[in-house]
């Protein structure tokens, strides 16, 4: 392997990363990108590794031996701080973060979200290590736009809905709406990490991914996953999809989202890695300012992208409205728009996104039907009544 060269044209020394979360969504297509095109070592924290399996064996791998997956929990393991000191980084994925649990399991939310990170930024501070921390998109809640009456031309105005690292509030529901549990705390473990570098010198990264999606996010219900639990939209849609059955919009789906391909993301994350000058002491948006759709903008893509790929056509009325209540339970609540200014990434990193939403829904969901149709197939076949 040609020796890699850093933003600023210096060689860059192979390196040992600990990664938390490494058998999660994000994580699995990191460890993916180190293995194919760089030549760091990783040591792989997760209890799960079903979705970085392909990587872990055979041993004949041409990386063998550069990854090693270590199963435990960061609750209650007394080997992380030794693999956090033989590293020279620290990524930490590790997270609950589908919005299904927030207002349901608030104490598992903000203990996975805060309390379980604390050690980490700990072990990290002590042993002057850098620290890369997943955080959210989330933490700029609501924007500042939505309290603005409905015909305001304000609301038009980009100052009042783009969200920027440096001066945009945080701006989350009462506390009843256990939605923000999330949010908060990854707002507080945000603040606890700069507060560090600023008082005890932590060199750190903050990356606060907007909506990243691809293969392997989440499951779908009933086949890798739980059938009553509920995953991030992405999954929800391509499960309806895979069963014909209409995609349900929350709400009317009116919410906004910026989606971004999970490999241009993971571009952005690889500079942040290898260009530490630049990225430390950062709090870097990561998303596609120009993939804004409503959410049922989504579900009518989705569908005419799903019959294309499937070859199957689709339903007559392809999707259907349903209640926050009904759907999530008491105390849900939305952001209503998140688009990311770019300007820090792009001065600090030079990144870019690439891909269009249409072609990575296409590239997704080409994944999906490969991945699940036969396995749904098969699961909706009923047994013959004896
Ligand atoms: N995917 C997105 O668009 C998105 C958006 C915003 C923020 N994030 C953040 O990025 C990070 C990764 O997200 P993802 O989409 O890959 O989610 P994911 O759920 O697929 O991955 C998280 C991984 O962490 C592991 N994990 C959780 N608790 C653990 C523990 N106590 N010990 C060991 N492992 C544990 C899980 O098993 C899982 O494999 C999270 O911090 C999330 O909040 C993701
Ligand atoms: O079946 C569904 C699922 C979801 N939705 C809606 O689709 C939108 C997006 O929902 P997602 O489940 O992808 O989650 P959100 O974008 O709200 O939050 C996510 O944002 C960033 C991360 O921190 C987390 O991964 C998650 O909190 C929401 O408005 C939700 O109400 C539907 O209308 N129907």
């Amino acid at each position: 392997m040609a020796t890699r060269m850093d933003l600023d044209g210096r060689p860059i020394k192979p390196m040992t990363i600990c990664m938390i979360g490494a058998g999660g969504f994000i994580g699995s297509h990191l460890c993916e990108k180190l293995m194919a095109e760089t030549p760091h070592k990783v040591l792989a924290l997760d209890v799960y590794s079903d979705k970085i399996k392909h990587l872990l064996e055979p041993d004949s791998l041409p990386w063998a031996g550069r990854i090693v997956f270590h199963r435990l929990n960061i609750k209650h393991d007394s080997r992380l701080e030794g693999l956090i000191k033989m590293a020279d980084l620290t990524i930490n994925l590790a997270a609950i973060c589908t919005p299904a649990d927030y207002n349901t399991r608030p104490l598992d939310t903000i203990y996975s979200n805060f309390i379980d990170a604390l050690p980490v930024v700990k072990y990290c501070s002590e042993n002057n290590k850098r620290l890369i921390h997943f955080s959210t998109c989330e933490v700029y809640g609501k924007t500042i736009g939505s309290f603005l009456p409905k015909d305001s031309p304000l609301r038009k105005d980009p100052a009042y809905y783009v969200l920027k690292e440096d001066t945009s509030p945080c701006i989350f529901g009462s506390i009843e709406k256990q939605r923000w549990s999330y949010a908060c705390a990854k707002q507080l473990i945000e603040r606890l990490i700069y507060a560090e570098g600023a008082e005890n010198g932590l060199d750190f990264t903050i990356v606060r991914p907007f909506n990243w999606i691809g293969p392997r996010m989440d499951f779908i219900p009933g086949i890798d996953g739980p059938s009553e639990s509920v995953p991030r939209v992405l999954a929800c849609f391509s499960n309806n999809l895979l069963r014909r059955e209409p995609l349900k919009l929350v709400d009317g789906g009116e919410s906004q989202r910026t989606f971004v391909y999970i490999k241009d993301a993971i571009e952005a994350v690889l500079l942040m890695i290898e260009n530490p000058d630049r990225a430390n002491g950062h709090i870097f948006n990561v998303g596609n300012p120009n993939n804004e759709v409503t959410v049922r903008q989504l579900a009518e893509m989705m569908t005419k992208v799903y019959a294309k790929v499937s070859g199957k056509p689709s339903l007559e009325s392809p999707t259907i409205d349903v209640s926050s209540k009904e759907f999530y339970g008491e105390g849900y609540d939305d952001s209503d728009k998140r688009i990311p200014d770019m300007t820090i990434i792009n001065r600090q990193l030079g990144w870019n996104p690439k891909t269009t939403l249409w072609d990575l829904l296409e590239s997704t969901l080409t994944y999906q039907h490969r991945t699940y149709a036969e396995a749904i197939k098969k699961s909706m076949v009923k047994p013959i009544a004896s």
